[in-house]
C-alpha cells in the first residue's frame, strides 16, 4: 500500500474503531479489520462548457461499509442530502477528510448509521480532483446481535459484501433508490 493510502485507511480504521466503541461492539473490532480491503480512487472532473450540465457526479450512496474523500485545493463540489431530503455543500479545507457511511455500514449498524445520498456539482470554471477511499469486507456482513432487540429488530439479512457489489453493477439495478434494502433488506 503506498504512504497515503496507508494514512488513509488508519483514518478509516480509527473511525470504524471508534464507531464500535460507541456502540459497545469493540469485541467485533478486530476480526472486521481482519476481512477489510481497501479501494482507492483519484478522480478529475472537468469544469463544465457552456451548455453543459454541472452534475459531476450523479446522486448515490456509497456501496462500502465507510469511504473517505479528500479533495485537491478548495474546489468545492460535493453535496450531502440531508434526512429532511435537503442537499447542503460540503466546504473543505485543504487538509479535511470527509467520512461517509456506505451501505454496509447501515445494514452492519441495523439501520442507526445512515449513508447518505451524495453527489458532485461543478459550479466554478475550474476542474476539480478527489480522492476516495472505500473499505469493503471480504466475506458476509451482519449486524452484531447487541444491535438487535425487540425494540431494535433485524432489519437486513446478513449478506455477503462482494456479492452485493456484483448485484449492485448489474445495470437493472443501478437506479435503485437503494440497492442494500433491495438486496437484503427485511
Ligand atoms: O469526489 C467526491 O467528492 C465524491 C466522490 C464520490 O462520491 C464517490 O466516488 O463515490
Ligand atoms: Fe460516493
Amino acid at each position: 500500500m503506498l504512504p497515503f493510502s496507508k494514512a488513509i485507511a488508519e483514518l478509516e480504521q480509527m473511525v470504524v474503531k471508534m464507531v464500535f466503541e460507541s456502540y459497545g461492539v469493540e469485541k467485533y473490532y478486530e476480526p472486521h479489520l481482519k476481512s477489510a480491503s481497501y479501494l482507492s480512487r483519484v478522480m478529475k472532473y472537468r469544469r463544465p462548457e457552456m451548455n453543459e450540465s454541472n452534475m459531476g457526479f450523479v446522486a448515490h450512496t456509497d456501496k462500502s461499509f465507510m469511504s473517505i474523500i479528500h479533495q485537491k485545493q478548495q474546489i468545492d463540489g460535493l453535496e450531502v442530502k440531508a434526512k429532511d431530503g435537503e442537499w447542503f455543500g460540503v466546504e473543505l479545507s485543504p487538509s479535511s477528510f470527509v467520512v461517509m457511511a456506505g451501505d454496509a455500514i447501515l445494514a452492519w449498524s441495523n439501520n442507526r448509521i445512515h449513508s447518505p445520498h451524495h453527489r458532485v456539482m461543478m459550479n466554478g470554471d475550474k476542474d476539480r480532483y478527489s480522492l476516495a477511499q472505500f473499505s469493503f469486507m471480504k466475506g458476509m456482513v451482519k449486524a452484531p446481535e447487541e444491535l438487535v432487540d425487540h425494540d431494535h429488530p433485524s432489519q437486513f439479512k446478513p449478506f455477503d459484501h462482494i456479492e452485493f457489489l456484483e448485484f449492485y453493477s448489474r445495470p437493472e439495478n443501478r437506479r435503485l433508490e437503494s440497492a442494500i434494502r433491495t438486496y437484503c433488506g427485511i
